[in-house]
């Protein structure tokens, strides 16, 4: 994190780091990056509405705005880059930084569908080493590692179930139901392949009754059930307009005990006849220090030359599955994940 008297511009050799997209995730990137990390800067910001990159750009010092991002990484004053469009724009994105050779943080979902991911995975391959980082913040979680730890030490024994609950506050405007499993799901698919060092091998969905509160055209919430190549199962409720918050969920049982996260409140208050505390409202708020150390991560390792964290593979394996998820949630059918061979390159 920022170093004492470091001050803006985090020293001489910091990593100059452009983002694209200023929106919600990419504005609190750039705040992070300028405030917060040691050893990078902002040198430019990119956004598709130009107004918006102007006005970000305007808060940090020797930050320039564009809207094209191959203008911003030829300029001169990029050597890494962020990714925090929406999935849709990342591939593109991902190939302009690989061309280059630069170091990319990339936002999850890697890309929202299999081929799409697996040509990203192809042109990285071909660079000959790892390029990207995949923006799955929930490995640097405190509770997250924690249990990871518990898992991998056999304290819990093996693990045959992981029961999680992901529940948002509300959508916002255009929120698809293939969303829920790209945008959202896909963190409880990275998770529990992370969790349980399996991969996932088949996906079903199922639907209760909508909650009046689901915009049209969603159904909300969902049941979805992975299965894992070493036999266990996670059951994921994705339930995105639950209205009292944002509650991430996880509980993992072994055949030796469960351990569970995402109950944790902060300050426990008893006060006019009741005991309680706060539900946070949104990931900005629950996973900051998640976001800070994983950012941290990224901008040590490319200062290093090398590149760590979730992998390309990791981003592609995620995006297999989020796959077969949006096939089950139309079919109503048990939808197996087909995965390409594994290159060496990801260990
Ligand atoms: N890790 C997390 O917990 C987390 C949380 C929220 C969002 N995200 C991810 O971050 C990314 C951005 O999400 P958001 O909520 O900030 O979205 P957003 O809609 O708030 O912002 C996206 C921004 O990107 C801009 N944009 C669109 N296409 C672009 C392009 N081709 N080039 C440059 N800019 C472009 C838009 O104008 C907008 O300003 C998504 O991949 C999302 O899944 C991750
Ligand atoms: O893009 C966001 C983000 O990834 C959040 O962490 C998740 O809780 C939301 O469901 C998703 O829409």
């Amino acid at each position: 994190m920022k170093h004492e008297g470091e001050g803006v511009g985090g020293g001489a050799d910091a990593l100059r780091v452009a983002v694209i997209g200023t929106g919600r995730m990419g504005s609190d990137h750039v705040r992070r990056l300028d405030r917060v990390i040691s050893g990078a800067r902002v040198s430019a910001v990119i956004d598709v509405d130009g107004g918006r990159a102007e006005r970000i750009a305007d808060g940090v010092p020797g930050c320039t705005a564009y809207t094209d991002a191959a203008a911003a990484m030829d300029a001169g004053d990029v050597n890494a880059v962020l990714i925090a469009s929406p999935g849709p724009a990342h591939e593109a994105a991902l190939l302009a930084a690989f061309a280059r050779d630069l170091p990319v943080l990339c936002e999850k979902p890697l890309t929202p569908g299999a081929e799409s991911a697996l040509r990203v995975m192809e042109a990285e391959v071909k660079l000959g080493h790892r390029r990207a980082q995949v923006g799955f913040m929930r490995r640097y979680d405190t509770e997250y590692l924690q249990l990871k730890a518990l898992l991998d030490g056999g304290g819990l024994g093996r693990a045959l179930m992981l029961h999680c609950r992901h529940r948002n506050v509300a959508t916002p405007p255009g929120f698809t139901e293939a969303m829920m499993i790209n945008d959202s799901v896909v963190h409880e698919i990275d998770a529990t392949r992370w969790l349980l060092g399996q991969e996932i091998t088949a996906v079903s969905v199922v639907k209760p009754a909508p909650s009046s509160a689901a915009p049209d055209g969603l159904s909300d919430p969902q049941l979805v059930l992975l299965e894992t190549s070493g036999g266990a199962l996670a059951d994921v409720e994705v339930f995105v307009n639950c209205g009292f918050g944002y509650q991430v969920q996880c509980e993992a049982v072994g055949e030796r005990g469960s351990a569970r996260l995402g109950d944790a409140h902060g300050l426990y208050v008893n006060a006019a006849g009741r005991w309680g505390g706060a539900v946070a409202q949104d990931y900005v708020d629950r996973f900051r220090e998640a976001y800070d150390r994983e950012v941290q991560h990224w901008v040590d390792a490319a200062r290093r030359g090398v590149t760590e964290g979730p992998s390309v593979w990791d981003g592609y394996a995620a995006a297999a599955v989020c796959e077969a998820g949006v096939r089950a949630q139309t079919s109503g059918a048990r939808t197996e994940v087909t995965l390409t061979a594994r290159p060496p390159m990801y260990g």
